[in-house]
């Protein structure tokens, strides 16, 4: 093992910082140096969220950059380290081991992008999560096809399987929707916000409202080690293709335009008015859903039971196996008073009161070579084991 190189801020990398930047270790605020920036993480009044500064060594100036991503709350950090010369992985004190683990990307794809179209310093949160993320759904077609239908079938029949993301919609619930389980149900403005605050995996206006599938919605359901099944729209669908996120786009076509209409209507969820503009719009649907190249399978849902056998085929269930993709995550308990320290990619973590430097049974090691996803996600593929004394 290479020699474990220590950096925790309350002592090495403090004295790195001798450019006049005051820590304030009672808060267990943290620095991280990139190039000339030194990313200042925690130590604000308000302990509801950590705080971000950047400081620039170029110019000695402090930065407050936009912040995107979801922050982790109610916390402190207790190690910052650099990983990937990219992003800043952080462990927070006193949180649950499932929760402790952050990313504050500083210099990845994203938040160069982001930079570039906000014009200002950007940083980004990412949640670290243990599992890979099984490959999601994606459902589209016109209102009224069946695309409901098949959905509530397929989670009936498999519910350790399938996730449903939760989309948010501007559209007022209808009688028998429930908030928080059909749609979240929210106001044009706040939607806007937290798309602008870049909470949104795609956004787009359907029949007059705003729906989005925010990041959130497809992760709490890859966190539970489920299979995640989106009902979009084909804006929706071509914007995440575009997004090159890993996902089996079906596309789900009437038998014919009148039997469409008649399934609206006997559905009776909508005005005439709403009838009239969801017929007007499932034209052009139908056409970019068959033309667009952005779904791999087209199915036609005549009866619904060959129609939702033809589903099971194209998603691999035929045998009919009702299986989470994944276990939920084993995670090793991850000690509180913890330092850390770096070897490449690998970080040990050592509990509180064992002689630094020294591997023993209660240190730990992150493993972060094969991390994939990030902001404005999670962060997934890395590994927590123990180590053993003879390390
Ligand atoms: N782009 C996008 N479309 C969505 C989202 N949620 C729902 N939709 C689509 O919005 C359209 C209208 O949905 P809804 O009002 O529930 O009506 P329904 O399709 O008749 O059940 C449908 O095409 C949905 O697939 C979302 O998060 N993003
Ligand atoms: N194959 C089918 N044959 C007849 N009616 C159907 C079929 N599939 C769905 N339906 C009915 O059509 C209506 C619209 O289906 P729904 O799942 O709400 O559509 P969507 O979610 O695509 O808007 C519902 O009343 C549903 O029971």
């Amino acid at each position: 093992m290479a020699e474990d190189k220590d950096i925790f801020v309350n002592d090495e990398q403090h004295k790195v910082l001798a450019r006049g930047i005051d820590l304030d270790l009672s808060s267990c605020q943290t620095s991280t140096i990139l190039g000339d920036k030194t990313y200042v993480v925690g130590g604000s009044d308000d302990k509801s969220s950590l705080s971000i500064q950047i400081f620039d060594n170029s110019n000695e100036k402090w930065i407050i950059p936009t912040v995107l991503g979801t922050k982790p709350s109610q916390c402190q950090a207790q190690s910052a380290v650099l990983v990937n010369k990219d992003r800043i992985f952080i462990l927070l004190k006193d949180f649950k081991p499932d929760d402790c683990i952050w990313f504050l990307e500083v210099d990845t794809q994203y938040v160069r992008e982001q930079k570039k179209i906000l014009e200002t310093e950007v940083v980004a949160w990412s949640k670290g999560a243990k599992g890979d993320r099984p490959m999601p759904v994606v459902i589209s077609g016109p209102s009224g096809v069946g695309k409901g239908t098949l959905i509530s079938e397929l989670m009936k029949e498999f519910p350790s399987t399938f996730g449903f993301s939760v989309s948010h919609t501007t559209r007022a619930p209808r009688d028998n929707e429930k908030e928080g389980v059909h749609y979240h149900f929210t106001e044009r403005q706040a939607m806007g916000k937290a798309i602008q605050e870049g909470k949104f995996l795609e956004y787009a206006s359907v029949h007059g409202n705003l729906y989005g599938t925010s990041l959130e919605a497809v992760e709490v359901v890859a966190d539970a080690g489920k299979r995640c099944i989106l009902d979009i729209d084909v804006q929706g669908a071509k914007s995440i293709r575009a997004k090159s996120l890993e996902a089996i786009f079906i596309f789900i076509c009437p038998p014919s335009f009148p039997e469409l209409e008649r399934r609206l209507r006997a559905r009776g969820t909508e005005t005439e008015e709403q009838v009239q503009k969801r017929l007007q719009n499932a034209t052009k649907e139908l056409e970019q859903g068959r033309s667009s190249g952005v779904f791999d399978h087209i199915l036609t849902n005549e009866v619904l039971e060959d129609c939702y056998k033809s589903l099971k085929k194209h998603l691999g269930l035929d045998g009919g196996m009702d299986v989470a993709c994944h276990t939920s995550p084993k995670i090793a308990r991850l000690p509180l008073d913890k330092l850390i320290s770096e070897t490449s990619d690998k970080f040990l973590i050592h509990r509180g009161g064992s002689e630094r430097g020294k591997a023993s049974e209660n240190s730990f090691v992150l493993d972060l070579s094969s991390l994939k996803g990030g902001a404005p996600g999670r962060t997934r593929g890395f590994n927590i084991y123990t180590v053993k004394n003879s390390l």
